[in-house]
């Protein structure tokens, strides 16, 4: 007997948080739990609004459609990898708890998102122990202001790496702006600028002038985008959430593998359900690399699951809405 549940969520961020162009007051979306024999897997399923293409409408009527069929044992692996993005996501994770096809170990590390004061980031950095690495958003405000805040971070921590991500907002001749302030001496500590440029011409461009590496994140899930080998890419950023099914996640990361890209995991803002799902992924597929999931400081509580160590408040089965599902 299977039996397919999908609750709805809506989470409470932090006041002010804005990712990419939205300012996102809350985090909706929805977990997703199969029943079969006494055993159950858990999902989540949210489309992430300014950086999704599927609506959460649209998300929703896809994750019940395909759920509907499954309890009658008329689904298939290929119907779900053609469902949209998040829903595949949700969905295969759900299915591979059901046969422990996602390993239950996990490190909990993850690369701090350096948001706010930088002063205080600055301390906060400071005493974090071992290898240093941070991550970065830039290009919120004025060129001169980003990159002055670059320097002070690594001139004032000489161990610190850092991950600098601009989503796109920069044209060709902003991002060689940003560039130009940066102190030379700083420049061999920035592991990659994650999507500089709004063409990624510029932003292929941006890092041969430059030579600081890039990484794709955005861009790489756009429609006929192709991964390529090119000089200056240094990494393939991999938001799970928000690229489809785990077997999807998995041959796209095997295939940054085989071009020699390095990959890193990344948070689709999910909630801490999800998250840790992201954690065991991370350490069964990209080891190496620390992830980049530190994103509950964005939100104001979690979900069903707690991501060890962090202290906001775990809402409960109880404060989720059940959906009705399709008969
Ligand atoms: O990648 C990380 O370290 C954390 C996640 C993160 O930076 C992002 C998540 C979702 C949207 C963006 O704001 C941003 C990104 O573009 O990578
Ligand atoms: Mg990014």
């Amino acid at each position: 007997m299977s039996r397919a549940s999908l609750y709805r969520y809506r989470l409470p961020m932090q006041p002010g948080v804005v990712l990419g162009d939205q300012r996102l007051a809350r985090r909706e979306g929805w977990v997703v739990v199969l029943e079969v024999s006494g055993r159950s897997g858990e999902g989540e399923i949210a489309p992430l609004p300014g950086f999704s293409r599927e609506s959460l409408a649209e998300a929703v009527t896809a994750a019940r459609d395909w759920l509907a069929r499954w309890t009658l044992g008329k689904a298939s692996e290929a119907q779900l990898a053609a469902a949209p993005p998040s829903v595949g996501f949700g969905i295969s994770c759900a299915l591979a708890e059901l046969d422990d096809g996602l390993p239950a170990q996990a490190d909990y590390r993850s690369v701090p998102l350096c948001t706010g004061d930088p002063d205080e980031a600055l301390v906060h950095l400071a005493g974090l122990p071992g290898q240093k690495v941070a991550k970065l958003k830039v290009g919120m405000y004025e060129a001169v202001r980003d990159s002055l805040t670059v320097n002070m971070l690594l001139s004032g921590l000489p161990d610190l790496r850092l991950r600098l991500d601009a989503n796109r907002r920069w044209t060709r001749e902003r991002a060689l702006q940003f560039a130009r302030y940066l102190a030379p001496d700083c420049l061999s500590r920035i592991d990659f600028l994650e999507e500089p440029c709004a063409r990624t011409a510029d932003s292929l461009a941006f890092a041969a002038q430059t030579g600081i590496p890039i990484a794709w994140d955005e861009s790489a899930r756009e429609p006929g985008f192709t991964l390529r080998s090119d000089p200056g890419v240094a990494a393939l950023v991999v938001k799970p959430g928000l690229t489809g099914t785990l077997a999807y996640c998995r041959q796209t990361l095997d295939h940054a593998r085989q071009l020699g890209v390095t990959t890193v995991i990344s948070s689709g803002v999910e909630s801490s359900l999800a998250l840790t799902q992201l954690s065991r992924l991370a350490h069964w597929l990209t080891p190496a690399v620390t992830p980049g999931l530190d994103t509950l400081s964005l939100m104001q509580a979690q979900l069903v699951r707690p991501w060890p160590g962090c202290d906001l408040p775990l809402w409960s089965w109880e404060q989720l809405e059940p959906v009705e599902m399709m008969p």
